[in-house]
């Protein structure tokens, strides 16, 4: 699968002009309110015509401006997740999926009914009626009705921005089944980092209108950029599992840098996983502290120092190949002498498992 995008236009004063493509699996569009995300999105639908630019999925274009080429939405097969459900409250829940039977191409190799029920958990939800459903179901049963209808490409914007954080962590797994059970490439539009952290491939970050960065979820996410949230930045690791002590309910996950003990879920030994490490939950120390109760302490070099106006200096550190990245006060930074290439100790308080 790769999808080609790329689109000039100017919406009163916002000008958006960005540009990515996709070889399959969830590509994030990632970036602060009104940074151009659900312009693009809707782009790529076929809700909006750009200036300028194109869409081809597959070799086939969808989208030519030059060409003055434009496949409309219901042309294109995609399947849609918004940040409502907007089920039909008339319909009970299997006919809501059903609708989108409606809508798949007659050929279509498409999930089957009975296997995307399965995927999201829906069975005891199939007979009831939308107002009977909580924001979560409804969301599980919209993403469901997307896949139903066979989709080439599956856009979502923002679809668990409506939720809370209960409701969101009980879809989240449903979205990773997804991505790991379907063969169906999507384009996901999300500012929240933990989401995008769990759930990219590839994350495009896109700022007033333009893409300031494209990568992989781990290269991109552990960088400093002014897109992401200050409180949510930080670093995203790969690691392996290596074994699971009961007793204590700790995790220990291999990384390149060295060892991490996560307490919580148990984990099975040589499953791969993400770990994200907030910035601000990083603490540094010039020598390896003793008597501390901090169980992941990682000796790293200091590869970069980017100071803000507001006192505070992201650090980022190389640790035997991982980026661990701090933020801690300029005045502690002045007090501690740091400098590019100085050994230090990362004091990690937190840190949280994406996957
Ligand atoms: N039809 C339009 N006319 C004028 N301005 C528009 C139009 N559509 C979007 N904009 C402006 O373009 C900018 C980008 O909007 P967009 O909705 O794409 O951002 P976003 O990144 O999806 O934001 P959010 O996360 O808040 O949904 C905003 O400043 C918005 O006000």
């Amino acid at each position: 699968m790769t999808l080609i995008v790329e689109a000039k236009q100017r919406l009163g004063a916002f000008f958006l002009d960005a540009a990515f493509t996709s070889e399959g699996g969830v590509t994030a569009l990632f970036g602060r309110s009104g940074s151009g995300k659900t312009s693009l999105i809707r782009i790529i639908a076929g809700l909006a015509r750009p200036d300028e630019g194109r869409v081809v999925l597959d070799g086939e274009s969808l989208t030519e401006t030059k060409a003055g080429l434009f496949v409309p939405k219901h042309r294109r097969h995609f399947g849609y997740v918004f940040q409502e459900a907007r089920l039909f409250p008339h319909l009970s829940v299997r006919a809501n999926l059903s609708y989108g039977r409606w809508f798949a191409p007659g050929v279509a190799r498409g999930e089957s009914f009975d296997h995307v029920v399965d995927l999201l958990g829906i069975e005891t939800l199939l007979d009831r009626s939308p107002a009977k459903l909580s924001g979560g179901e409804k969301q599980r049963v919209a993403i469901g009705r997307a896949l139903l209808c066979s989709p080439r490409l599956l856009l979502m914007d923002e679809p668990l921005a409506a939720l809370d954080e209960a409701r969101k962590a009980e879809i989240l797994p449903y979205l990773e089944r997804l991505r790991d059970q379907t063969e169906i490439p999507i384009v996901y539009v999300s500012h929240s980092i933990a989401e995008v952290a769990r759930l990219a491939n590839k994350v495009v970050v896109m700022r007033d209108g333009g893409v300031e960065a494209v990568g992989p979820a781990v290269d991109i996410l552990s960088r400093a950029s002014a897109a992401f949230d200050r409180k949510e930045a930080g670093a995203l690791l790969q690691g392996i599992v290596e074994s699971f002590d009961a007793r204590h309910h700790l995790s220990t996950v291999a990384l390149k840098s060295g060892r991490l003990h996560i307490p919580g879920a148990a984990l099975t030994p040589g499953k791969p996983v993400r770990i994200r490490i907030p910035s601000r939950d990083v603490m540094l120390a010039t020598a390896r502290p003793e008597g501390l109760s901090a169980l992941n302490i990682v000796e790293g070099k200091i590869e970069q120092l980017s100071p803000d106006a507001d006192g505070t200096v992201e650090i980022r550190l190389d640790c035997g190949g991982d980026a661990i990245l701090s933020r801690i006060t300029a005045l502690s930074c002045e007090r501690l002498d740091l400098r590019p290439g100085n050994t230090v100790f990362a004091v990690i308080k937190t840190v949280a498992l994406e996957a």
